[in-house]
């Protein structure tokens, strides 16, 4: 009896070393094989709520009428104003461009885009309203002195319509006709002033704003001059935004452009350069002067050829020729000019280089 009492009141007999090993393993195995089971499931949670999420976005509604970004516009004057019969200032394949005075007095230039939507299926074409929309929302948040401001815009079913200020000194281009019709005399600073405050709104879009934003149609017809002739870029980015929109048409247009290559800020560079030169020269690009062989087929091959040779005084606006310190700087203008004009991308500099090359040339 005393012996049962002894085997009872003892300890039972432990597992022996490999059994204790092998519990263990079990058990850190189970919580491995959990702890990926829970992993997996956070993940799918997740990964269906940014779908949902992302799905949400995309359904945003579809806005109707005028949005408007400035407290000087509202809904019923744009409205009412839109309906009169207006100005038109300027055409292209892209739409056209009206000249629109409120009811409060406030004159408007309006942009009426060529309708976006040939018979494209329902679902297709409110999606293009959608990205259109989220874009407008994007270029409307963009602030700088030399860029236009979007104050509002306003769809009616397939067409956009986008307002911006009216500029009375109009664009590059009038100014530019003007110097060439004797009309108006646009000094070198002037002309120099411009050139950089196209190259610093460029700077913004290319290198403030995130995502970057890409111009995709700079020339001088999209270039505003307010009444100090200080530019300020209109149309940025609406290239991209409409998908029948005619890109690769204008004389501004890098060599890539025409080859389908991608279009990149270096791209944008280019049609500065050729802005650049235009300013300079004061030719226009389409003169039939560069049809000629002489005159190596283009702006920019003229420039440069003129360059190469020494000769690049030639090219140079006679109007603008005088004081000799003024001319060397158009010189050293002339050698980014065509630095930009380079036929390969990664040849051209960026805009955030081009500011101080500018700005350097004179003190400002
Ligand atoms: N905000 C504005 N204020 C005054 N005039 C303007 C304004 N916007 C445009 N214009 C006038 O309209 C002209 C440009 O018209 P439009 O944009 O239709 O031509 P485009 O630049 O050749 O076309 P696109 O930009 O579609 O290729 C300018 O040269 C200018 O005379």
């Amino acid at each position: 009896k005393e012996r049962l009492i002894r085997h009872l009141s003892s300890q039972p007999p432990s597992p022996s070393k490999p059994q204790e090993f092998k519990i263990g393993l079990k058990r850190i195995i189970l919580s491995i094989v959990l702890g990926i089971l829970t992993g997996l499931a956070g993940a799918l949670v997740v990964a269906l709520f940014i779908k949902f999420a992302v799905q949400y976005m995309n359904q945003t509604p579809i806005l109707k009428g005028p949005v408007i970004f400035s407290p000087k516009i509202s809904a019923k004057t744009l409205q009412s104003a839109l309906a009169n019969e207006n100005q038109l200032l300027g055409s292209s394949s892209n739409g056209k461009y009206y000249k629109t005075v409120l009811d409060n007095g406030l004159t408007v230039a309006v942009k009426v885009l060529e309708p976006f939507d040939n018979g494209s299926p329902e679902r297709q074409s409110k999606s293009v309203k959608r990205r259109i929309q989220q874009e407008l929302e994007v270029l409307a948040s963009l602030r700088h002195r030399h860029l236009m401001s979007l104050r509002a815009y306003v769809r009616e079913s397939d067409r956009f319509s986008l307002v911006y200020d009216y500029m009375p000194t109009g664009s590059l281009e009038d100014a530019m006709n003007r110097v060439r019709g004797n009309q108006l005399q646009l000094g070198w600073d002037v002309r120099l002033r411009i050139a950089v405050g196209v190259i610093k709104g460029l700077q913004y879009l290319h290198f403030t704003c995130i995502p970057q934003i890409l111009h995709y149609n700079l020339k001088p017809t999209n270039i505003m001059l307010d009444a100090e002739f200080e530019p300020r870029l209109a149309d940025c980015g609406l290239a991209k935004l409409m998908p029948n929109i005619d890109r690769a048409t204008s004389g501004y247009s890098a060599p890539e452009c025409f080859q389908n290559c991608r279009y990149t800020d270096k791209s944008d560079i280019f049609s500065f350069g050729m802005i650049l030169g235009v300013l300079l020269t004061g030719r226009d690009p389409a003169d039939p002067f560069f049809g000629e062989a002489a005159s190596g087929g283009s702006l920019g091959q003229w420039l440069r050829h003129l360059q190469q040779a020494g000769e690049a005084r030639e090219a140079l606006d006679k109007s603008i020729l005088g004081e000799e310190v003024e001319e060397d700087e158009m010189l050293m203008a002339v050698r980014i000019a065509v630095v930009c004009l380079s036929d390969l991308p990664a040849d051209r500099p960026s805009s955030d280089e081009l500011v101080p090359m500018l700005t350097q040339l004179h003190s400002f």
